[in-house]
């Protein structure tokens, strides 16, 4: 295993470090840092019972919910494992052609790819096995809590406990570190995703209007609080299909009516933190509360979520500076620097 280590960090300035996330993907190169950070979707197009990769990443997105009945827009990664292992392996290929460009001299790249501390031997071989078949000479992994608290600056080479909650598209996994590894870690099947499900059931249900995933990102993304707001906070507009008579519909429902569709993915964000900490060795509990716990992933930046935090743990709460790119750091910095070796696994 070290000659393996060893061998890896010599090699050329051209290997590739891959946040596949459930939402979003993440390319660093080597020397270079993120290069590319494009939606984790794919649009197939079927032609005469033939599947063919239409567009992927921006392009793709763009489709979701406007493909006409031959182009289907997938997101390959569900629940922060691969849904679909071929597409999930089309994506990887077409990130590594983009970033390698075309005067590219090294075509075959070894890889740093995160997976899911949760995640199954199974689902961890069919991430190196994608990203072996998109082309790369040798296959990393890294658990994601892992690269999001390196991308974060925590001390995790340190004798000192510390704890990430890393909310994603698909999963939330909740960490606690100490000495390049993962003294406990749970993951909870909520995140991203499962908030903009929440603001869609919650507009259908009190207000008879369908809407869809990308309307309620947005809505999310613009007005999402953790909080109620005791004046409600701003009004929302929202247009979307009349479920009664079919017709296009524009209605107004209020900041406080999104906190309160977002209650129930929170307080399951909350209760993976709870069990975390109740299951934290005491000694590395005490550091915690010296060190307080740091938010990364997309989910972090839903307003007051780390107030919140606070207030139900009484610990120290803050929000990684750059909380969408912290895994991809932290897995590129795992490629780059010798101070951490011992994070990388091969399988
Ligand atoms: N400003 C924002 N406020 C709230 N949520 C946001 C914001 N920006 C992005 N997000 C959400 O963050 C999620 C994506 O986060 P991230 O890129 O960290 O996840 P991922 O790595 O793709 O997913 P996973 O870790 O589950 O594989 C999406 O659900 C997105 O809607």
């Amino acid at each position: 295993m070290a000659s393996m280590f060893s061998r890896f960090f010599k090699f050329g300035s051209q290997n590739i470090a891959i946040d596949l996330g459930t939402a979003n993907t993440l390319v660093y190169v080597q020397d270079r840092g993120i290069v590319l950070n494009e939606p984790s979707v794919v649009a197939i197009e079927t032609i005469n019972g033939i599947k063919k990769v239409k567009a992927v990443g921006d392009d793709a997105k763009m489709m979701m919910g406007k493909t006409p009945d031959n182009i289907e827009a997938i997101r390959p990664m569900r629940d922060g494992v691969i849904a679909d292992i071929e597409v999930a392996e089309e994506m990887i290929k077409h990130f590594i052609r983009k970033v390698q460009g075309r005067k590219s001299v090294m075509r075959y790249p070894e890889i740093v790819i995160c997976v899911p501390s949760g995640s199954t031997s199974v689902e961890r071989r069919a991430i190196r096995d994608a990203a072996s078949n998109a082309g790369a000479s040798q296959v990393f992994l890294i658990l994601e809590p892992m690269a999001a608290a390196i991308g974060a600056d925590m001390p995790v080479t340190e004798p000192v406990g510390s704890m990430v909650v890393d909310i994603g598209g698909g999963t939330t996994e909740v960490a606690v570190l100490s000495l390049r590894g993962l003294a406990y870690t749970t993951s909870v099947r909520v995140g991203g995703d499962k908030m903009d499900e929440a603001i869609v059931s919650y507009v259908r249900r009190h207000h008879n209007l369908l809407i869809g995933e990308a309307t309620a990102e947005r809505i999310k993304k613009d007005y999402g609080i953790a909080t109620i707001p005791a004046d409600g906070g701003e009004t929302i507009h929202i247009k979307g299909r009349d479920l009664v008579n079919g017709v296009p519909k524009e209605i107004t429902i209020s900041q406080a009516n999104v906190a309160e569709a977002l209650s129930e993915p929170i307080g399951a964000i909350v209760e993976g933190v709870r069990i975390a900490l109740e299951n934290t060795a005491p000694e590395l509990a005490a550091d915690i509360v010296d060190q307080g716990i740091v938010l990364t992933g997309g989910g972090a930046l839903i307003r007051g979520l780390d107030e919140h935090l606070r207030e139900e743990t009484g610990l120290p709460v803050s929000v990684a500076e750059d909380p969408l790119s912290c895994v991809a750091l932290g897995t590129g910095r795992a490629m780059e620097d010798p101070i951490y070796r011992g994070v990388l696994m091969t399988a």
